[in-house]
């Protein structure tokens, strides 16, 4: 196993543009130990000034991009951070950019910045599951180490990370799988980018697909991002969800599918309906893991419907939105899903 790595001591220290949106490592509750608490009620100043040891790794330079929970997260968001974030990479003397963040959707916004920025500098996403206010509030030190690895070379070229819990996940691959437990954040099909350990950090493998610099989606002229809905399958499904979301002018869907992204007969028709007013359907699943072949229990050749390989329903809907901002095309579509 490689030896864990401190990030080298150097002087000047790197500088790091934090990117601020809100979010629990924000959050303030009434009294230390009281369960309910606002979202993003602290600015990244209090919790800074409340960590002096940063200032031992990195030069601070911090953007309040917005305050939010990140249930309110959205695309309007998306493209302002991302274009921040772009900004920041742009400039020789930032080392990498870490994003604070609530965790509800944290995955998504890292998958988004992972297709759509270009650089090989690190961005790292960190957000805690503790109120900075609780007994052992878990972002003070998550955000310690999403800071070492946002200094550390090692961390170039993988892509967008998030650090969570003494973990270094893929963008594509995270997962937040539990509501309220630290361990929350899970990498199910391809497992964990590495670990870090109070700074100390050592990967484990490289990033899969195409991401960042490799990636060929980029913020020039993208202003906006096609309407892409995600139904949830189950048992009994009928159909006049999915011809809502059609009649309103979705341009994709995203199928949280049953087991391998299936779903009810009646579901099927509404798709196949769907896809010959030209939606993009894209079948994922429910399940939390493993991919969704094509062909295997439906044919997606005779329906033009997309399998969403190994993404699940979120990430799906992210790469739709992009994807269809260049083709609507369910072959190429599909194709876009095997690379990224
Ligand atoms: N643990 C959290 O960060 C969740 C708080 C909030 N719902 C958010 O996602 O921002």
């Amino acid at each position: 196993m490689p030896r864990a790595s401190a990030t080298p001591f150097l002087n000047p220290l790197p500088r790091v543009r934090l990117l601020a949106t809100g979010g629990t490592i924000a959050g303030a509750q009434l009294t230390t130990t009281s369960r309910g608490y606002q979202a993003g009620a602290f600015s990244i100043d209090n919790l800074i000034t409340a960590l002096p040891q940063l200032a031992d790794i990195a030069q601070l330079e911090i953007e309040q991009v917005a305050r939010l929970g990140s249930q309110d997260m959205d695309e309007t968001v998306w493209l302002n951070l991302a274009a921040r974030a772009d900004t920041a990479l742009a400039s020789a003397e930032v080392a990498g950019v870490v994003v604070t963040h609530g965790t509800d959707t944290m995955e998504e916004t890292a998958y988004f910045l992972n297709l759509i920025l270009a650089s090989d500098q690190p961005v790292v996403l960190v957000g805690a599951m503790r109120p900075a206010t609780a007994i052992s509030a878990d972002g003070p030190m998550n955000l310690y180490n999403a800071l070492a690895v946002a200094t550390h070379p090692d961390s170039r070229g993988r892509g967008v990370l998030v650090v969570a819990n003494d973990e270094i996940h893929f963008a594509r691959e995270v997962v937040k799988t539990n509501t309220t437990q630290l361990g929350t954040f899970k990498s199910p099909n391809r497992g964990l980018a590495g670990l870090v350990n109070a700074g100390r950090l050592h990967f484990f493998g490289a990033p899969p697909r195409r991401h960042t610099s490799g990636s060929a989606f980029s913020l020039d002229g993208l202003t906006a991002l096609p309407r892409v809905h995600i139904l949830y399958a189950h048992a009994g499904l009928t159909r006049e969800l999915i011809d809502a979301a059609v009649q309103t002018g979705a341009a994709g869907l995203v199928i949280a599918g049953v087991g391998d992204g299936n779903m009810s007969s009646a579901a099927l028709a509404a798709c196949a309906d769907a896809v010959s007013r030209g939606v993009a359907v894209v079948r994922s699943s429910r399940t939390g893991g493993g991919v969704v072949e094509r062909n295997i229990e439906i044919d997606d050749d005779r329906h033009g419907f997309i399998a969403a390989d190994e993404l699940n329903p979120q990430k799906a809907r992210v790469l739709l939105m992009l994807a269809l901002t260049r083709t609507r095309d369910p072959r190429e579509l599909q194709e876009i899903f095997f690379t990224y």
